[in-house]
């Protein structure tokens, strides 16, 4: 299973989390995130990271221009769509971008939300479901209505997200088989600074 942690800010933290057996990192490439890297930060921060892990650049609403700038500079393996993207950007994305991993994260309000899914299937790489927050775009810390994702089982690989700890993970993927889960909030100890014994947790709960 893919084990995606979000919102890297830190080298050494992003080394230690690559360690304990993260298979991606994500970057927050959002200015109004208080996790957000600048493109020479994520530069910095991607040369120096093990590319033996998936290096995801976090954009939402960004110009096309500005994500594909960003992926030159940079060695992005993938990049998230984190906005109200349409498939017709993703299908033009990908065109642009076809060895980087497109991953479209949809903000689920309701499960009826999940239908919107279907857009996105053969445009993409990779789904990403995230909580639904009125004002914030991610790392909200709100949970999914787990039971009912139960039937979700779309024709390409998806990542769960949206509040998970190492307190709830296991009761998640109980409940559900993606296949792959991202993690922000829950491991860390404000915006940006993760927590090593909260990863390290993370791994330990996944193993049991
Ligand atoms: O994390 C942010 O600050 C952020 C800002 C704007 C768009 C997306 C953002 N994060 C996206 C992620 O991939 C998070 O990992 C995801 O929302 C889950 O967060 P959390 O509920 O805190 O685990």
């Amino acid at each position: 299973m893919r084990i995606k942690i979000c919102g890297i800010t830190q080298i050494e933290q992003g080394k230690a989390i690559a360690d304990f057996g993260a298979t991606a990192l994500g970057f927050i490439c959002v200015p109004t995130s208080p996790r957000y890297v600048s493109p020479n930060q994520l530069k910095m921060l991607i040369e120096r990271l093990p590319n033996t892990v998936n290096q995801i650049g976090v954009f939402a609403n960004a110009s096309a221009d500005l994500i594909l700038q960003t992926v030159s500079q940079t060695h992005l393996t993938g990049v998230q769509l984190h906005g109200d993207e349409s498939p017709e950007f993703c299908v033009f994305l990908k065109q642009c971008l076809p060895n980087i991993e497109i991953i479209k994260a949809l903000r689920i309000k309701t499960t009826d939300a999940l239908v919107e899914s279907q857009a996105y299937f053969n445009c993409v790489d990779t789904l990403l479901l995230d909580a639904y927050h009125p004002s914030m775009l991610g790392g909200t810390g709100k949970t999914l209505d787990w039971d009912r994702l139960a039937s979700f089982t779309p024709p390409i690989p998806w990542l769960l997200a949206g509040g998970l700890t190492p307190d709830n993970i296991n009761e998640a993927l109980g409940l559900i088989s993606p296949d792959g889960i991202d993690l922000s909030s829950g491991v860390e100890r404000s915006p940006g600074d993760k927590d090593l014994a909260k990863v390290k947790k993370l791994f330990q709960q996944l193993e049991t």
